[in-house]
């Protein structure tokens, strides 16, 4: 069926080749990523890095790492609006494996992964933050929401993966933001082979 063919083969998916503007070797790690299953997909990141640099974002947090490949793709993009991202993830060999990763593609000086529960994180980075992406533990958006709304400024843009999967895990979390006059939301399905959906949220006030 058509949820079954590849996004970026589809003419109408639009084309999440995320690395088109950047030198060769760069290009080639990213195509080449070894891709686990917790990763976030091309066509999501291609997502995440048009929110970052269309919103000209310069102070980025990611909840959950993985092995970095969202944070390499965000990553490019805070390079080009000249921000810098935090990504935080609570397994040490994830952690390290990220870590290795920016290294290899020469971002370590735009993205820091600390390591560490987000719950504990979260609540002591210091400053304000403009750009959001949460993609831990499912029943815990709420309160990584919560831990960063403080230092928000408005304009800020908050994305939260796998909000139609794993709805009913996060139902507080959606019934905050749906219920709050000073957010837009919408749900965006950027990749289609992925059959869930990110909830993009923008920060009126
Ligand atoms: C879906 S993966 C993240 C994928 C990543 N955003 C990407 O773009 O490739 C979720 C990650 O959240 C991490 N995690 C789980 N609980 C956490 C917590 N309490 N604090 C921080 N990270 C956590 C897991 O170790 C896992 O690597």
């Amino acid at each position: 069926g058509a949820l079954d063919t590849v996004a970026a083969l589809e003419p109408g998916a639009g084309n999440p080749h995320v690395t088109n503007d950047l030198d060769a070797s760069r290009k080639a790690f990213i195509e080449d990523f070894n891709r686990i299953t917790l990763n976030s997909t091309p066509g999501d990141a291609a997502m995440l890095r048009i929110l970052v640099e269309s919103s000209g974002a310069k102070r980025g947090v990611e909840v959950g790492t993985a092995t970095g490949y969202g944070a390499i793709v965000m990553g490019i993009a805070f390079e080009r609006t000249g921000g810098k991202l935090i990504s935080v993830d609570i397994d040490p060999k994830m952690v390290q494996t990220a870590r290795e990763n920016l290294e290899k593609v020469g971002l370590s000086n735009v993205v820091t992964v600390v390591e560490g529960d987000a719950l504990e994180v979260l609540p002591r980075l210091e400053g304000q933050f403009d750009f959001v992406y949460i993609d831990a533990v499912k029943s815990d958006y709420l309160k990584y929401f919560q831990a960063l709304e403080p230092k928000l400024v408005p304009g800020t843009v908050i994305v939260a993966d796998n909000v139609i999967k794993s709805g009913k895990h996060m139902a507080d979390f959606l019934e905050v933001i749906n219920g709050s006059p000073n957010y837009i939301s919408n749900t965006i399905r950027s990749d289609e082979t992925k059959q869930d959906g990110m909830l993009v949220i923008y920060k009126l006030k």
